[in-house]
C-alpha cells in the first residue's frame, strides 16, 4: 500500500518536470513522470515512470484511466489536448485546466484568446498555411517579421525575415521544424523590445500572486540566461500584471504561469505563455524561498501562498551541448561551484542523450546586483565541460 498526499501523473519529464517533481516528493506526493523517452530528468526522481508518445491520445488515456491520478499536470506542449479535455469532462483535474492546455498548444489558440477575445496588445500578425499566405502575411505586418510554426516550442522552426527574398526559407523551415502534420505558421512583425520578460502569475484559490519581473535574452528563439528583478517602470509593471491577471483567469484553473511580455519604454506587448512553470523561471532555485516549482505545487494542491521570500538579485544561464552523442560525463564541477563573484549553484539535468544546443544544465547566481549574479552565473556555465565519451 503506498501512502500520498496526492497522486500526480506529470506529463512530460524534463528539467522543468524534475524540479515540479522534487517539489512535490518534498510534500509526499507520488509522482508518475511521463514521457517519450526513458531516462528523461524528472523520471530519475519519480516513484514511477511512464514511456510514450503523448501525442498519442489512445496511449495517453489508457495512462491516465491506469494511474486514476489526482491531478494531471502537462510539463510540456507536445500533449493531445483534446483528450486532456474530455477527461476533465470525465471528472479528472487537469492542472491547471484543460482549457488552458487546449489553447496554449498552439500559438493561435493563445493569439485568440489573448488578443482577440481579451483585447491585449500583442504585435501584428496573420496565420499562413501557404507560401503565397506568408507573402500576404508579411505585407501585414512589415518587415521584419518572424515566423514560426504554431505548433512548436524553445524556438524550433522559428525565423526573423528581413527581405521578402528570405520568405521561402522561412517557410520552408518553420514547416521541416514544426510539430503535427499541420502546416501552419504565424507571420509576426518583428518587436524591437528594449527587454523582455517573464513574470511568473500564480492563480490560487485565494487569488493572483505575482512574482518580481524575470528579464530574459534569447538566441535561435531559445533562452539563454534570465536574471531577477528585470528593472521595469511601474507603469510597464502595473501593465504587465493587468494582462496576465486578465490571461490566466480566462484560462482558468489554480497553478503557476509563465507570462512573456516584450517591453518598449512604458509599453508592454503580450507575447506568449506557459500554464506551467516557465524554463526562464528556472533562476527562482536561487531567488525565492518558494521556488516557481514549489508555487504551482502548492496553487494545484490548494495550501497556503502567506508570501513569497526573495532572496536578492539573482540569475540563470544555460550549459548547452554541442554534438550528439549517448556518452557523456560532466566535468568542472568544482571550479564552476567556486566561480568568485556570487553564491554559485548548478542543476546538472542528466538527459541520456545530447544533441547540438540542447539544454542540458543551468548555473545559478544570486549577488548584490543582477549585472553580477548575470556575469558569475555565465562564468559557471562556461567552466562546466560536457566529455562526449563518442
Ligand atoms: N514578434 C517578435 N519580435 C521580436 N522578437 C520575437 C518575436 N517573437 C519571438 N521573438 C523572440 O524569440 C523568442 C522565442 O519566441 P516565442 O516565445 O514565441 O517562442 P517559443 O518557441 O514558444 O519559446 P519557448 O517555448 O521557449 O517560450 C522570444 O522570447 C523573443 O526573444
Ligand atoms: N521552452 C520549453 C522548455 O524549456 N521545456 C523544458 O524542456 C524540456 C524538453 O527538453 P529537451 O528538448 O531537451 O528534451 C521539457 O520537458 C521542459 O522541461
Ligand atoms: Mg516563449
Amino acid at each position: 500500500m503506498m501512502t500520498f498526499t496526492a497522486k500526480i501523473l506529470l506529463l512530460g519529464s524534463g528539467e522543468l518536470g524534475r524540479e515540479f517533481a522534487i517539489s512535490a516528493k518534498r510534500l509526499g506526493c507520488e509522482v508518475i513522470a511521463c514521457d517519450s523517452y526513458d531516462g528523461a530528468p524528472a523520471m530519475q526522481v519519480a516513484d514511477a515512470r511512464e514511456v510514450f508518445s503523448m501525442l498519442d491520445g489512445d496511449k495517453l488515456r489508457e495512462a491516465v484511466e491506469r494511474h486514476r491520478p489526482d491531478f494531471v499536470v502537462p510539463e510540456v506542449e507536445a500533449i493531445r489536448t483534446e483528450v486532456l479535455a474530455e477527461l476533465e469532462g470525465e471528472g479528472v483535474t487537469v492542472v491547471p485546466s484543460a482549457r488552458a492546455t487546449v489553447m496554449t498548444m498552439n500559438r493561435d489558440g493563445i493569439r485568440e484568446v489573448a488578443a482577440v477575445e481579451l483585447g491585449l496588445r500583442t504585435s501584428r500578425y496573420r496565420y499562413a498555411e501557404t507560401l503565397e499566405d506568408v507573402r500576404a502575411g508579411a505585407e501585414h505586418t512589415g518587415l521584419p517579421c518572424v515566423i514560426k510554426p504554431v505548433m512548436s516550442s524553445s524556438g524550433k522552426g522559428q525565423s526573423t525575415v528581413r527581405s521578402a527574398d528570405e520568405l521561402e526559407t522561412a517557410w520552408n523551415y518553420a514547416v521541416a521544424n514544426m510539430r503535427g502534420d499541420r502546416a501552419r505558421v504565424i507571420v509576426e512583425e518583428f518587436i524591437a523590445f528594449d527587454y523582455e520578460i517573464t513574470l511568473l502569475t500564480v492563480r490560487t484559490r485565494e487569488g493572483v500572486v505575482f512574482c518580481p519581473p524575470i528579464g530574459h535574452r534569447q538566441e535561435r528563439g531559445d533562452y539563454q540566461e534570465s536574471w531577477q528583478p528585470a528593472a521595469m517602470s511601474d507603469t510597464a509593471i502595473a501593465a504587465a500584471q493587468d494582462m496576465a491577471r486578465k490571461v490566466v483567469d480566462d484560462l482558468g484553473g489554480y497553478g503557476l504561469f509563465g507570462v512573456e511580455f516584450f517591453v518598449k519604454g512604458d509599453d508592454v506587448i503580450f507575447s506568449e505563455l506557459s500554464p506551467r512553470p516557465h524554463d526562464t523561471g528556472m533562476v527562482t532555485l536561487i531567488s525565492q524561498g518558494l521556488t516557481e516549482f514549489d508555487l504551482h505545487l502548492r496553487a494545484i494542491l490548494g495550501l497556503p501562498i502567506p508570501n513569497v521570500p526573495f532572496h536578492g538579485p539573482s540569475a540563470s544561464a544555460v550549459i548547452l551541448a554541442d554534438r550528439n552523442s549517448d556518452s557523456l560525463r560532466y566535468a568542472g564541477l568544482a571550479e564552476a561551484l567556486a566561480t568568485p563573484g556570487a553564491e554559485v549553484d548548478l542543476r546538472i539535468f542528466a538527459k541520456p542523450t545530447s544533441r547540438p544546443y540542447r539544454r542540458m544544465g543551468v548555473a545559478l547566481a544570486r549577488a548584490d546586483s543582477t549585472d553580477t549574479a548575470r556575469a558569475t552565473a555565465a562564468q559557471a556555465a562556461s567552466r562546466v565541460r560536457i566529455d562526449y565519451g563518442d
